[in-house]
């Protein structure tokens, strides 16, 4: 039935049954692309935890990572043991094999949103479905993992975004995503409108953008590469403390600058498939705008993350990162 909820979540079909049992608990279809879960018999340090996927509908394999979740569960190989918002983003973009169909939904998720259309209501469905989630658990901690992939290679093809936010991420979150095969992680430095951002701006979650490496089609995935991140999700899922190692395994940067796009004649100075944490030296010509400028590395270097010039008018193009302290070790 849950494997079916994915499927039929895709087809764009009602599944006939909208709520029933799982090993450890029961499940309700609360609207298209939202499926809740609650144990019978939670662990009392359970986490509520929201996974998403699709909220760009090309980055499949987190899709498919998830699917294999519910499968397992459904066959009985785990035992829903924490409260549980498993939510597929974008259904038409999924369905069309895009990121998105008129804009990015990852730039929408606030509560002040007043921009009409599918990916902006999407949005609003979302936010309220997030919003209905933590109030049904107040008691519990809360976590959200939105899983991407990127469009491109990267230094690091598994990694992290913390979204900026006053709330401070709990230490044991950089244990379980350095178990969990996470390789880099970029800290933002300002407000982003994501949806994780989302989680963790008005929630207070620890909550996360999971880059598990590189956007491919349907069956066309890495899950080998994926098994440690499975283990971290199915240990939330069961309620469990998930595996943990030392942080000193992932490299750490932050978000020194951030290049958007102001005009349409607007360029990005280096090859289209430069990798995601390629450095530039100081002095090297990283972007020319019309209406902006030209963008220069200043004294110290700086790495490219998401370099992407064809994005809407004002939106990101890249992101210039530098390497930062671990979590532990900053005063
Ligand atoms: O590879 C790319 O250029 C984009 C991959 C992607 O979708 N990344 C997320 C990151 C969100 C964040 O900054 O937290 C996005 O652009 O929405
Ligand atoms: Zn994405």
């Amino acid at each position: 039935m849950l494997a079916e909820w994915l499927d039929a979540s895709l087809d764009g079909k009602t599944p006939a049954t909208r709520r029933g049992s799982v090993n450890g608990g029961r499940f309700t279809l609360t609207g298209p692309g939202l499926l809740e879960l609650v144990p019978d018999d939670p662990d009392p340090d359970a986490r509520a935890c929201v996974l998403s996927a699709g909220i760009h509908g090309n980055e499949t394999a987190p899709i498919e990572l998830l699917g294999d979740c519910l499968a397992r569960l459904e066959a009985g190989q785990l035992r829903l043991g924490a409260p549980l918002l498993v939510i597929l983003g974008n259904l038409p973009a999924i369905r069309a094999g895009v990121r998105f169909v008129d804009t990015n939904l990852n730039r929408l998720f606030r509560r002040d949103l007043d921009e009409r259309g599918d990916e902006p209501d999407r949005a609003r469905e979302l936010m309220a479905a997030v919003d209905a989630f933590f109030t049904r658990h107040p008691e519990r901690a809360r976590l959200h993992y939105d899983l991407h992939t990127a469009i491109r290679d990267s230094r690091y093809p598994r990694f992290v975004v913390e979204p900026w936010a006053e709330s401070r991420t709990p230490a044991e979150q950089w244990r379980w995503l350095a178990a969990a095969d996470i390789q880099a992680v970029l800290h933002q430095h300002q407000h982003s409108w994501t949806f994780s951002h989302y989680s963790k701006h008005y929630h207070g979650a620890a909550a996360f953008t999971l880059e598990l490496g590189r956007v491919r089609p349907f069956g066309a995935n890495d899950l080998d590469a994926l098994a440690p991140m499975g283990r971290l999700l199915a240990a939330l899922l069961g309620g469990q403390t998930p595996p943990g190692a030392d942080p000193a395994r992932m490299v750490f940067f932050r978000v020194a600058h951030e290049l958007v796009r102001h005009s349409n004649d607007f360029r990005l100075c280096f090859a289209d498939d430069t990798p995601n944490f390629t450095e530039f030296a100081p002095g090297t010509r990283l972007a020319e705008d019309a209406a902006a400028g030209a963008f220069t590395v200043g004294e110290t270097p700086l790495h490219v993350v998401f370099p992407n010039a064809d994005v809407e008018l004002g939106a990101r193009a890249a992101l210039l990162v530098r390497p930062a302290p671990r979590p532990d070790e900053r005063s």
